[in-house]
């Protein structure tokens, strides 16, 4: 859908989230607010989430950024925003997640839902979003809520799912490969390595996870924001998931992302500390490997949207309950071109994917998932997140996540970065490993 002439503008209003107004919801963090179909994108108390939905885009094949980037001016051109915060977040907004391939047949889709309700540094705010006409008010904003929140009264979405902490009877099964047919694909992507042409490839598989019970969508967003919070939590439609992993983040004129690549198992050192994950990552040669090839893409194909760039000489240890990982995290000052400033959805266009989930060199790399995978990733390891009309955004890697399928199968994916050392059986375990959150969101992992 397009604004075209004749038909009505987006008219937005945001303002303050006034907890009085609630009808005694108790709007005590986030989490509490979670709906059934709720766009979600929180960490650590702060972020958006997302209720109803008015206007979409979808495309597929190599321009679906450039065309969601195209439908969002579109959608702004004559768009009547009323804003008096002015913070990233408010005003005109949609949530995102885009395929990671541009051969794949899975729609990417931006949103832009009715409702959002947004926190950060300690204040909450409601906005209010149309394109039929109607005029959005603070009265307008606040119902809507109540609406939204007293279909979710807090319990899991009435399907009879999973609670937290709740186990629940599933079975786990191999998806597109068996695990010995995937460690001959790695095999086979380390003797591409060896061959030449390539140094680094991030092959990954699925596992679908059966339930004779509904899953209760809620229950995984709220179970992975409490054992996570490291993590950023999102849900976009049947995308749900806590990735640790920012490919972009715009907030005004500066840009930061998160570059991961270097696994560590927490599982096999429980007693392990960050100075152990340290020496044992940092004084991987593999690893080190796999995290340069990551961070010199990503830096590669942000530095000529920037002014400034910087990133520390040395990876830092990120700690999450699963796994350790080596983590660099890099800031760039963008550069405006003619008086404009890249959109964050422009900056996922150039930096997806990078060789934290494609490989070095990206096309060759790209090619050979293709052809070892034996599956498509649909959203996995694509870009999900949300952008406003100012173009700041936040723009994770859909890793550490899952498809809802259906009420009763879920689709789980991971991946591994394979280079020249990598031990097919090692690597697996690695992907056992990153399964970890979504399983123990679903309540199949002790
Ligand atoms: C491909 C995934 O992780 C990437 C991000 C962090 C560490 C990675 C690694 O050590 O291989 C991967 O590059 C995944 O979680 O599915």
């Amino acid at each position: 859908m397009t604004a075209t002439l004749g038909t009505p503008p987006l008219r937005t209003l945001t303002t303050a989230l006034d907890a009085a107004a609630l009808g005694g919801h108790p709007a005590a963090a986030p989490a509490d607010l979670l709906a059934p179909d709720a766009f979600c994108w929180l960490r650590r108390g702060e972020g958006l989430l997302g209720y109803g939905e008015i206007a979409q885009f979808t495309g597929t094949g190599p321009e679906r950024f450039a065309d969601a980037e195209q439908w969002w001016k579109d959608m702004l051109a004559g768009a009547l925003v009323r804003d008096p915060l002015r913070v990233p977040g408010t005003g005109a907004l949609a949530f995102g997640s885009f395929a990671f391939s541009k051969t794949s047949p899975h729609a990417s889709v931006l949103v832009i839902p009715e409702l959002v309700v947004g926190f950060r540094d300690g204040t909450a705010w409601l906005t209010h979003l149309t394109v039929d006409g109607s005029v959005p008010t603070a009265e307008s904003a606040h119902a809507l809520l109540r609406g939204f929140l007293a279909a979710a009264p807090g319990c899991p979405e009435g399907l009879g799912g999973t609670t937290p902490g709740t186990p629940s009877a599933g079975t786990v099964r191999s998806g597109a490969l068996t695990e010995e047919q995937w460690k001959e694909s790695v095999a086979e992507g380390v003797l591409a390595i060896g061959r030449g042409g390539l140094d680094k490839v991030v092959l990954a598989r699925d596992v679908v996870a059966s339930f004779d019970k509904p899953v209760s969508r809620v229950s995984i967003l709220q179970r992975l924001l409490e054992i996570y919070g490291e993590c950023w939590t999102y849900g976009v439609r049947g995308l749900v998931g806590a990735t640790p992993e920012i490919l972009i983040k715009v907030d005004g004129t500066t840009a930061q992302a998160r570059v991961l690549a270097g696994t560590l198992d927490r599982e096999d050192e429980p007693a392990g500390s960050v100075g152990f994950a340290a020496s044992v990552l940092g004084g991987s040669a593999k690893q080190r490997q796999e995290h340069d090839f990551a961070v010199r893409s990503l830096t590669r194909q942000l530095a000529p949207f920037a002014t400034d760039l910087s990133f520390p000489a040395e990876p830092f240890i990120l700690e999450l309950p699963n796994v350790w990982h080596l983590a660099s995290d890099v800031t760039a000052e963008l550069a405006d071109f003619e008086g404009h400033l890249p959109t964050s959805l422009a900056l996922v266009e150039a930096l997806h994917p990078t060789a934290a989930v494609c490989g070095t060199p990206r096309e060759e790399a790209g090619k050979l998932i293709l052809t070892l995978e034996k599956m498509d990733r649909g959203p996995y390891a694509g870009p999900v997140g949300w952008l406003d009309g100012a173009g700041n955004g936040e723009w994770g890697i859909a890793l550490r996540g899952a498809v809802l399928e259906d009420p009763f199968s879920v689709r789980l994916y991971a991946g591994a970065g394979i280079v020249e050392a990598s031990d097919p059986e090692a690597e697996l375990a690695e992907t056992w490993a990153k399964f970890r959150p979504m399983l123990q969101a679903l309540g199949l992992h002790a």
